[in-house]
């Protein structure tokens, strides 16, 4: 078959590892969880936030604190009321279904190249003793425009590129108006965490398929990791859920709002507010009979941009926890790599 052109297992996409019912040996977790029924967590409560109340000056208060009591506790929400319609939405998961549904040469044409992580293709290999993750993806920079390589924006569904556009316009907004409510929700300068996010912020999303896996008991669709951004917008699937995040030392599942984005503080954030807002441990686990198809979008600081926590978030009773660091992103893949947690790399 023509599978056996491709010679090693990471080459191979985890769809036609699917397709063939094989699970190698990469990808079974063998530390402390391994054999541990990922699935059996309990269900988590991830407070709901209304974002046209956060932006109306009469009825914001409440809202406010409830967004800084999500952030500084479990470090999500789900946005509701975010000014794009649930039929909008279903146009993006639709378009990602059907791009991963294309057969495998088609979709090759985006190939990630050695050395890059934009593109398509299955888990990066950081490491030699990285268990790998059960899932492909699509990995495209979206924003600044100009930075933007098409020849990894599939053509085909036709309105991909269209409507990956406009959703990211969105939530290019959206990003501003979340963090101006945040830096309101914790009584500091509106323009507080903005200044330092910079105008000329990436943005980056990625695509992740994860078809059904024969062994969802020892096998994870990713790995538990906080996110190297600052904020992290999540399109779930409609239907199937994966998402777990640890909060008091307990991993719970997140639940699907079809017309919510779910979204998290990553460690650039975390940075920012001195520690006060956290960024949540979270990982996916994976399910023998259905597919799941997630759109991840990363707000990015500027990357030559020093970023440190806000001013206004030290004091004694609060010292200082983070140095100044630039290019977070680059020191991420780095500590990640030995299989450390990347923000430690910033703690004073
Ligand atoms: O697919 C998901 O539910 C989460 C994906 C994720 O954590 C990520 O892409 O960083
Ligand atoms: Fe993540």
């Amino acid at each position: 078959m023509a599978e056996s052109l491709f010679h090693t297992q990471v080459s191979k996409s985890v769809q036609q590892l699917a397709l063939n019912g094989e699970v190698p040996e990469g990808y079974i977790q063998k530390g402390s969880d391994g054999g541990v029924k990922y699935a059996s967590a309990p269900f988590m409560e991830i407070p709901l936030v209304d974002i046209g109340l956060l932006t109306s000056p009469s009825a914001s208060r409440e809202e406010l604190e409830k967004l800084r009591s999500a952030l500084s506790s479990g470090g999500c929400f789900q946005a509701i009321n975010h000014g794009m319609t649930e039929t909008f939405l279903d146009k993006v998961r639709e378009a990602s279904k059907q791009f991963f549904a294309l057969p495998v040469e088609e979709k090759q044409k985006y190939n990630r190249q050695v050395g890059s992580i934009e593109g398509y293709g299955n888990d990066m290999v950081l490491s030699e003793h990285q268990i790998l993750d059960w899932t492909d993806r699509l990995y495209l920079t979206v924003s600044p425009e100009e930075e933007r390589k098409l020849k990894f924006w599939p053509e085909n569904p036709e309105d991909f590129r269209r409507t990956l556009h406009e959703y990211t316009s969105k939530l290019h907004l959206l990003i501003e108006v979340l963090l101006e409510a945040m830096a309101r929700s914790l009584n500091l300068e509106e323009n507080c965490f903005l200044n330092q996010y910079g105008e000329q912020s990436l943005m980056t999303a990625r695509f992740n398929f994860y078809p059904p896996c024969p062994r969802p008991d020892l096998v994870l669709g990713v790995k538990p990791h906080a996110d190297g951004s600052a904020i992290t917008i999540l399109l779930q699937d409609k239907e199937v859920e994966g998402l777990q995040f640890l909060k008091d030392n307990q991993w719970g599942r997140a639940p699907i709002i079809p017309q919510a984005l779910l979204i998290n503080v990553g460690d650039q954030l975390e940075i920012m507010t001195n520690g006060i807002f956290k960024s949540p441990l979270h990982r996916v686990v994976t399910n023998s009979e259905r597919e799941r198809i997630t759109v991840a979008v990363f707000g990015i600081p500027k990357p030559d941009r020093e970023i440190e926590p806000a001013q206004g978030l030290v004091d004694d009773t609060r010292p200082r926890l983070y140095k100044k660091v630039k290019n977070y992103v680059d020191l991420y893949f780095k500590y990640y790599q030995l299989g450390k947690r990347p923000i430690e790399a910033a703690l004073i």
